[in-house]
């Protein structure tokens, strides 16, 4: 099975206004989330905003892409992903992220992760650590030059992470071939690592080795 990404040309300041105007959707959108889970207010109210949040999304399914929204790229060399789990900017389940590549094999992150992202109390789901590593992996080891996928991510819980500022950091191990090894960490900014991990990441064998020309792999982030 391919990965497909879609070509659709619309013009680069056109994406990049449109991307402004839904992270500024997203950004409301996340914090109702948070709001919600928080609320104290009582049932009838509760109820009562339920049902203008019913009309909000009738208004917003009145144009709706028939799946999920994938990968789109334009031939100047413009891509974007808003649906991703991770990092994409229409997605208000994703946690608010951005990665920064410092240099071809390294980055990190620096996100504040609230009442939404909690597992063991007060404290990060273990699952939202992983998300936020893979991702942060991948991208390290993709490069945006080629594609990879996760092909074993191995993770060591090393101590409870408290909902709040998270720092993520992550660097290519080693290369071999389509096998590149990450290695990656999240934790309170300037503490010891909560969560530790290694990911091995693969070129599938369908995909070119290199894509850094190809439309899709530029500023891929977005
Ligand atoms: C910029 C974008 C950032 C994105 C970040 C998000 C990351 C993700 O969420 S990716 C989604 C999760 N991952 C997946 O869905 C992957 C599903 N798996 C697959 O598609 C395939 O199994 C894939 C592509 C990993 C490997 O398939 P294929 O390219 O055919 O490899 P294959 O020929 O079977 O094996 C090649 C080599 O890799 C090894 N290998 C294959 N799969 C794995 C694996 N899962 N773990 C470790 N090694 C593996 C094989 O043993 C073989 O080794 P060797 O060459 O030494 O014999």
């Amino acid at each position: 099975m391919t990965i497909a990404f879609i070509h659709e040309e619309i013009p680069t300041e056109q994406v990049e206004q449109r991307e402004k105007v839904l992270s500024s959707l997203t950004d409301a959108v996340r914090d109702l989330v948070d709001a919600t889970i928080r609320s104290t207010v009582a049932d009838d109210e509760l109820d009562a905003v339920r049902a203008e949040v019913e009309a909000l999304a009738a208004r917003l399914r009145a144009a709706q892409l028939p799946g999920p929204a994938g990968v789109r790229y334009n031939s100047e060399g413009r891509s974007w992903n808003w649906g991703n789990a991770v990092v994409g900017r229409g997605n208000a389940v994703a946690p608010p992220v951005d990665i920064t590549h410092d240099e071809f094999g390294s980055a990190y992150a620096e996100l504040t992760l609230g009442a939404a992202y909690e597992g063991p109390p007060g404290m990060v789901h273990g699952g939202v650590s992983a998300l936020l590593l893979d991702q942060i992996m991948g991208e390290t080891a993709s490069g945006f030059k080629r594609l990879t996928m996760t092909g074993t991510l191995t993770l060591r819980y090393r101590r409870p992470l408290p909902l709040g500022p998270v720092r993520l950091e992550a660097q290519i191990d080693r290369e071999s071939g389509r096998k590149i090894t990450v290695e990656a960490r999240i934790g309170v900014p300037g503490e010891d690592a909560a969560v530790e991990a290694t990911g091995l990441f693969l070129i599938p064998s369908w995909a070119p080795l290199d894509e850094s020309a190809a439309s899709w792999s530029r500023s891929a982030e977005g």
